[in-house]
């Protein structure tokens, strides 16, 4: 489909979607609306009125939320939110946007000062979006006051044309995202009412005074919310279907033989297209429990955020950007691999596979640049390290780095490869390893700062290494959910059995694929390196026996996972060829017969 094509499916299918919910009764957050959402195949329409809604809940008073979410449930009004300009995106304290205080009419004029403050990106700003939460740098009693989120409306609710000072449009071609209309937003001192400044953590009082009430940091909440809601409501589920496309597909296909003698192999039988796809099929569910356990974490710290009380946002903060670096980075590699492992097929558009890759791809920038991101974590690391150092302190540390301060062993105790497929083993050794490459990120970062370096330059001089300790960290948090979710399943034991081969192979793989992590200080020897090794390998023959069991628990339909590889009855060949012979190229006629090929082929014949 072209874009405008992709576009009007996209609103189409939310159109429907809306219609049925209110028919049914379905609220915006309900289990059926997320359950119809999710066995939608391909592209929902206006998935910005959630990022919109997530901001205005986290940053707007009461009294707002209760003006504007009703507007929003009905679909009254179609909103984005507007943070990235043309000249930036992450550095959020650069964005250029002004809302100036006017007392005089008790408003406030936003605007775009400079070519480079054009708010660029936002999703579903470019021809569908009524109003825009648009972050600007507050200025009011003749100061700068930060990024603070406006209300503003930007188009007409009677016939959708712009409003007076809004200059708005598409960005054009994009890698995918084609069904969402990303667009920009020039304002040309647009007035708003005092009251469209969202005002949980700060308000102008209508002489212009300002009042604090939250931190400096306060008005980036509505990412932490967003980081979290949206792993395993968009970023998880592509690589989920990307695993049972390419698995399934993988005891369809034969190709080649094991012995001369035997028939034909299925290619999943190759112990190499285990190693391709049981890792990212392992993710997939180890990220099902990481978002559940950030979910949870989020609940029980944001109501006492939206109290003002902030003490539990800088673990939530690091946490919600390092698990968005970390599962988006682990879900790009593995739907890729997934394509990869289906060979020819796998690159054609009928798999369905191309367009989960290059609609996972967009993850690792959205929502927050996953390297910037992965530094925010590192951040937290060196404090929380620096913190266990102090003898003296008495605040215990936050739990997700409890273990900095645990007793660590020097060596692994393992003897043999048994020992590897205990979860207190390899978590253990993911702590460890952790534990070490934070300390040495903290100890290089003080040596360069001992030698004379100002923090800023010794902190850039060191951030591959903290990038390093962070996603290790990141990782041992992650295995470590998984270990506890397996915990909870003691009454279900065949599931335990099954979930806990996959926790294993999630644990050692990450071991494999950083051994030198591992043997740098001795803590695992070579020949435990091999045992790890052997465990891993074995596993994957475990794993083959209910690979497809494994895929079919995700639950997809055929008509969700679109792809001709996928489906449940494994007619791969039929399809393929079917879905070919629909495809527009064979129903429209040749475009280039008639002025090219013809006289081309016509041409060589008049020359004899
Ligand atoms: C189906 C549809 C799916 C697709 C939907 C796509 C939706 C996508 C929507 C978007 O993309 S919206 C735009 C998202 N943009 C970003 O996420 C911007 C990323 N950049 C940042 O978050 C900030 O630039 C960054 C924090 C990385 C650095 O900002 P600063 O340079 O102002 O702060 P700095 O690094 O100096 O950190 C200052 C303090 O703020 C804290 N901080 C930073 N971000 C925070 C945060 N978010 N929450 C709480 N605290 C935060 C940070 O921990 C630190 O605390 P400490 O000083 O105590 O160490
Ligand atoms: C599909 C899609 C949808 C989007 N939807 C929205 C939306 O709805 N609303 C919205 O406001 N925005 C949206 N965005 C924009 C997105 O949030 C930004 O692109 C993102 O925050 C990254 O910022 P940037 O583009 O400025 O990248 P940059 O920060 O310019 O990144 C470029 C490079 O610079 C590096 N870098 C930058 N800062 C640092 C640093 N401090 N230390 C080390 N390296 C650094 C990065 O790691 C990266 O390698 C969307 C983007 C995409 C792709």
């Amino acid at each position: 489909m072209t874009q405008n094509e992709r576009y009007e499916a996209a609103i189409k299918k939310k159109f429907h979607i809306q219609m049925l919910a209110q028919r049914l009764g379905w609220s915006e957050d309900s289990r059926e609306l997320y359950y119809a959402n999710r066995s939608l195949s391909g592209d929902l329409g206006l998935a910005l009125q959630f990022v919109f809604q997530k901001a205005l809940r986290s940053l707007g008073s009461e009294e707002q939320i209760a003006k504007w979410d009703p507007l929003c449930n009905k679909l009254q009004i179609l909103a984005t939110y507007a943070q990235t300009e043309l000249g930036h995106g992450t550095y959020l304290q650069g964005l250029e946007t002004e809302a100036t205080y006017d007392a005089a009419t008790q408003e406030f004029v936003v605007h775009s000062p400079t070519l480079t403050a054009i708010k660029w990106w936002p999703g579903d700003l470019g021809r569908s979006a009524t109003h825009a939460l648009v972050q600007a740098q507050l200025i009011c009693s003749g100061a700068q006051q930060g990024m603070h989120a406006f209300i503003v409306p930007i188009r007409s609710l009677e016939d959708h044309s712009p409003l007076p000072g809004i200059t708005v449009g598409d960005i054009g071609p994009k890698m995918d995202f084609d069904h969402s209309d990303n667009g920009f937003l020039q304002l040309d001192h647009v007035r708003v009412p005092r009251e469209n400044m969202l005002s949980r953590f700060a308000q102008v009082l209508p002489d212009g005074t300002y009042i604090k009430l939250g931190t400096a940091k306060s008005n980036y909440l509505s990412m932490v919310v967003v980081r979290v809601d949206i792993l395993s409501d968009e970023v998880i589920p592509l690589l989920q279907k990307a695993c049972v496309i390419a698995i399934r597909y993988s005891v369809i296909r034969r190709q080649s033989r094991l012995r001369p003698s035997d028939p034909e192999a299925k290619v999943l039988d190759y112990q190499t297209q285990q190693q391709k796809l049981f890792p990212p099929l392992a993710k997939a569910y180890a990220f099902h429990f990481v978002a559940n356990s950030l979910l949870e974490f989020f609940h029980r710290s944001y109501s006492s955020i939206l109290d003002r009380d902030f003490s539990l946002l800088p673990e939530l903060h690091a946490l919600s950007a390092g698990m968005k670096a970390l599962v988006s980075d682990f879900c790009i590699q593995g739907a890729e691999l997934c394509r990869r492992a289906c060979g020819g097929h796998g690159y054609s558009k009928l798999s369905g596979l191309p367009s989960l890759v290059t609609r996972v791809t967009a993850s690792c920038t959205y929502e927050g640049e996953n390297t910037v991101l992965y530094l925010q974590t590192a951040r937290f690391l060196v404090k929380s390290y620096l913190q266990a150092q102090e003898s003296t302190s008495q605040r215990s540390l936050p739990q997700s780095v409890a273990y900095l301060t645990a007793p660590d062993l020097a060596m692994c105790p393992a003897q043999k490869v048994a020992d590897f497929l205990h979860p207190e083993l390899y978590t253990t050794a993911w702590a460890h390893v952790a534990a070490r490459l934070i300390k040495d990120s903290v100890h290089h970062l003080q040596t360069l700062m001992q030698s004379g370096a100002d923090r800023h330059e010794a902190w850039n001089q060191t951030t591959v290494i903290h990038l390093q300790a962070a996603k290790a960290h990141l990782y041992y948090v992650t295995v470590k959910i998984f270990t506890e979710a397996l915990e909870k399943l003691e009454n279900q034991p065949a599931i335990q059995q099954v979930l806990k081969r996959l926790c294993d192979l999630y644990a050692l793989h990450g071991i494999m694929t950083n051994t030198g992590d591992f043997l740098h200080d001795g803590f695992l020897s070579g020949a435990q390196i091999d045992m790890a090794r052997k465990a891993y390998l074995d596993l994957l023959l475990l794993i083959r026996k209910d690979a497809i069991l494994l895929t079919d628990a995700f639950d997809f339909s055929d008509q969700c996972l679109n792809s001709a590889l996928g489906c449940y009855d494994g007619n791969v060949y039929e399809r393929l060829f079917q879905w070919a012979q629909k495809s527009p190229t064979n129903t429209q006629g040749n475009p280039a017969y008639e002025k090219y090929i013809r006289p081309l082929l016509q041409g060589w014949r008049s020359r004899l």
